[in-house]
């Protein structure tokens, strides 16, 4: 069939001058050309700048920052040697304490989009910021790819396949970076294969590495397409003689899953788990289990959240989206009983083995969707009287809502990592609660992304 070439659909390939008004909710620059909107990352507001199209959409224009003609009295460096391209770094070019100003200012605009009940009355608090703005980051995840004769281990440019080899990634923790370089040298002397996309050769395709703050222990999964790697376990052997690491294992997928990681997950060598402690507690941590990336900022978050949700010693604490059971652990000592519930099997695992670590005799854990234990649990005769939730960004379930404005919790906190689905739960919650504080908590500087915390007070 004859290939028909669409004028319209290309990028006018022109620079125009655009005057920056406000940061979009990405950290983009966002001004307007003609009319029309046109995002310019890596500008700041009031600046202005020559942009370069990208692409023309009908409802807006994508361009990139070409010169800068008149700066922003908030920008400072863009850290040296580091190819701004990397995602996780929207915002480095902005003072951090405009980073915070900035986040604040994302969860007013997303109640603002979505108006729950009585939005303009909440107190949203000024963020509260990170010890650490830079080298916080405690877990790498860098991809492998086989590109022109050679071997590459890095992140992706946004929105592309484009790989990055072994960035510097300046948020990174010195420690992972330094692993991740090693075990690249190693796959390279080895002559380990590495997953071919081109040929459908199996191999490794992601190493994955995360530190324990407390213990400095390093856990390593390597993500491989197939499950027979040629000298797998003689790299497994050698990356476990790498500083601080205790533990390495193999992820499988194979290719037809799109997500990073793969269903079976098995240890080659080592412990089960890393230990990380945070508020006194230990927390035993397998590959698979979600824990925040900034371990020291993650004392900050669960001890805002625990003096919001107030308990009592007659409560029974609904710890919601639990992972490995942080915050219904560190809460144990002030409630009659905690209950967790988790998605992911290995969470629960580990949940019930801290559960057991830090001698605690009142908390459990189940397995499944909070949509679905939640209701089960409450119609078996559990009270639901306290409640944290802690969801991924896309919030909670319709039908977990519905749940909760009938069973509604007298103690209620809801922690966000992302004001949008925030705002539109919220929406939802305020037919039966008020919502007085919102306290931010920046986890990731340099990046546009915050948690919020959220006290829901029954009317
Ligand atoms: C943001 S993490 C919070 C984990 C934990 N509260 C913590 O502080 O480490 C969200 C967790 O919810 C789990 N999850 C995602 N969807 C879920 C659902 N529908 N029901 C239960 N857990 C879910 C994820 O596996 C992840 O462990």
């Amino acid at each position: 069939m004859k290939k028909t070439f669409n004028k319209k659909a290309q990028p006018k390939e022109k620079n125009v001058i655009i005057t920056i008004k406000r940061l979009g909710i990405n950290g983009e620059g966002i001004g307007y050309y003609r009319k029309k909107i046109i995002f310019v990352p890596g500008a700041l507001p009031d600046e202005v700048v020559v942009a370069k199209f990208v692409k023309e959409y009908p409802q807006y224009i994508q361009a990139e920052l070409v010169r800068i003609k008149e700066k922003s009295p908030d920008r400072v460096d863009f850290p040296a040697d580091v190819n701004s391209e990397i995602g996780g770094l929207e915002l480095a070019h902005l003072a951090y304490d405009k980073q915070l100003e900035f986040k604040r200012q994302n969860v007013l605009e997303a109640l603002k989009k979505y108006h729950p009940r009585g939005y303009a009355k909440y107190k949203v608090k000024p963020t509260i910021p990170a010890p650490d703005q830079w080298h916080y980051r405690n877990k790498a995840q860098y991809q492998l790819e086989f590109n022109h004769g050679h071997s590459q281990l890095g992140l992706f440019a946004p929105n592309s396949h484009r790989l990055i080899d072994l960035p510097s990634m300046p948020t990174q923790s010195k420690a992972t970076q330094k692993t991740e370089r090693d075990i690249k040298k190693l796959i390279d002397q080895l002559q380990i294969p590495i997953a071919n996309y081109r040929k459908h050769l199996d191999g490794i395709k992601t190493v994955v590495v995360r530190q324990s703050e407390a213990t400095k222990e390093i856990q390593v999964t390597l993500i491989t397409i197939g499950h027979k790697i040629k000298d797998l376990l003689k790299l497994a052997d050698r990356i476990m003689k790498l500083d601080h690491v205790v533990s390495v294992y193999q992820n499988e997928t194979d290719w037809r899953n799109p997500q990073v990681w793969g269903n079976k997950t098995e240890k080659l060598l080592g412990k089960n788990q890393i230990t990380e402690e945070i508020l006194g507690r230990k927390f035993a941590l397998s590959p698979r289990a979600f824990f925040q990336l900034n371990p020291v900022q993650t004392a900050t978050l669960y001890s805002e959240a625990l003096k919001m949700l107030d308990l009592t010693p007659d409560q029974t604490l609904i710890d919601a989206y639990s992972g490995v059971g942080t915050l219904g652990i560190l809460a144990a000592d002030q409630v009659k009983q905690v209950v967790g519930i988790e998605t992911i099997p290995e969470a629960v695992l580990d949940a019930k083995h801290n559960v057991k670590l830090n001698h605690i005799k009142n908390a459990d854990y189940f397995q499944g969707s909070v949509e679905k234990i939640l209701p089960q649990l409450q119609r078996s005769g559990l009270p639901v009287d306290a409640l944290i939730v802690d969801p991924p960004r896309t919030g909670l379930a319709k039908s977990l809502i519905k749940t909760l404005l009938q069973v509604k919790p007298q103690t209620f906190v809801y922690i966000s990592c992302n004001p949008s689905t925030l705002a539109q739960d919220l929406v939802l919650l305020s037919e039966a609660y008020d919502v007085r504080v919102i306290k931010n908590i920046d986890m990731l500087p340099q990046t546009p992304r915050c948690e919020c915390i959220v006290k829901l007070v029954l009317r």
